[in-house]
């Protein structure tokens, strides 16, 4: 079964649309946001409690499960959904963003990268072929293609260069793919904050006809309202009848003014790595439960979420539990921010459905404390 994206509306007051993700291992409504699980576990969170949440697909990282277990392993195991007793949808990325942002980069050549192992030091060598592969091997539903996301900033040669690579990658990729190309390969738009390369990689990559097209090279250090503007004149420019996929975004501001700019899937790290240092995210903003002034505050952290953790534990538990370092803490922690994103998307959604998604925005952001536009 391909990946298929049904649009079910536009909203009137902004670009975000409503859509539905259809893959092998289940439907996603959008915009939707997908928790990382880089080493086949979203750190601290079990299937069961992922699924609890309103989790319907997660993303793992192609770069350490080829290093650590080896992705023979996991072929053997029947791929990445039985090894890891997950039943909904998987994405896996590429390798592209993990090189150049772990390891001490060697060389970048039309072949492939040349690095050294982030662990042991070893040399490695990555290639569209071999990151194919190693997908093909893992049997995520969705693959991304081999690309190189770029510094930023970076100089319009240098992007323009990397840009074209890029493309012959995605041509090779789905060479190598395995399965029908119309299956779980997502092609990567790149091009920086460049409207001439983001437009030049767009046609490049809608040419070869891909299921679905992620906006890479973005979230790396750029200001927000350069983000912003790239994907005001990015969007446009994919297919609407595909899904659009922003990589690495997760912080509740980006995710609301990323679905505005017509993105239908986010991915982040930010929720579970914040998380794991006592940092939550709440309705009135962050909070830091180390702080001494909640020693003695028995309140839910977030009086607005009806999580697991706000309806059984405090904000006095839960900092006690982080600053004796309980890994139940953690778990605690965990579990709130991706509930505090995923209830984040739904709310989204129910604002696209009734077309108020600009509202929604200001009054999310005035609670939050996010400065007017
Ligand atoms: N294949 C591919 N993958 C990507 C992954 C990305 N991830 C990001 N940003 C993540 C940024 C990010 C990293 C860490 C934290 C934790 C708290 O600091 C939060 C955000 N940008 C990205 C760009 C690409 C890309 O072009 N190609
Ligand atoms: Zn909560």
């Amino acid at each position: 079964m391909a990946i298929t994206y049904e649009l079910i509306k536009t909203c009137k007051q902004t670009g975000a649309r409503l859509g539905k993700v259809h893959t092998p291992h289940g439907s996603f409504e959008t915009p939707m946001f997908m928790p990382v699980g880089t080493l086949a576990t979203v750190k601290t969170m079990s299937p069961e409690e992922l699924e609890q949440m309103g989790a319907q697909i997660i993303l793992s990282n192609t770069y350490h499960l080829w290093l650590r277990p080896g992705e023979d392993i996991i072929q053997e195991a029947g791929g990445l959904h039985n090894f890891m007793n997950w039943n909904g949808s998987i994405l896996t990325d590429s390798g592209g963003f993990q090189v150049f942002s772990l390891s001490d980069l060697r060389k970048i050549e039309e072949e492939g990268v040349h690095f050294r192992n982030h662990i042991s030091g070893e040399k490695l060598f990555l290639s569209p072929e071999k990151a194919m592969h190693i997908q093909n091997a893992l049997g995520p539903d969705i693959m991304m293609a081999f690309d190189e996301c770029p510094p930023y900033p970076a100089e319009h040669k240098y992007m323009k260069d990397s840009v074209e690579r890029t493309s012959r990658w995605a041509e090779r990729c789905l060479e190598a793919h395995q399965r029908p190309h119309d299956q779980g390969l997502f092609g990567i738009i790149q091009g920086g904050e460049y409207e001439d390369l983001r437009r030049q990689s767009a046609q490049d990559l809608t040419s070869m006809d891909f299921p679905g097209y992620a906006i890479g090279g973005l979230s790396v250090g750029e200001p927000k309202d350069v983000m912003n503007r790239v994907l005001e004149f990015t969007t446009p420019l994919m297919p609407d009848q595909k899904p659009r996929y922003l990589m690495g975004v997760g912080s509740p501001d980006s995710l609301i003014d990323g679905s505005i700019r017509g993105v239908d899937m986010f991915d982040c790290v930010l929720p579970t790595r914040i998380a794991r240092n006592g940092t939550l995210m709440t309705s009135e903003g962050r909070l830091v439960v180390r702080n001494a002034k909640f020693a003695r505050d028995f309140r839910p952290i977030d009086e607005n979420c009806d999580c697991h953790t706000c309806r059984n534990y405090s904000r006095a538990y839960i900092r006690h539990l982080v600053k004796a370092n309980e890994t139940f803490g953690f778990r605690l922690t965990t579990y709130h921010n991706l509930y505090f994103l995923l209830n984040l998307m739904r709310q989204v959604r129910e604002a696209i459905r009734e077309d108020r998604l600009g509202d929604f925005r200001d009054e999310f952001f005035e609670q939050y404390g996010f400065n007017k536009p």
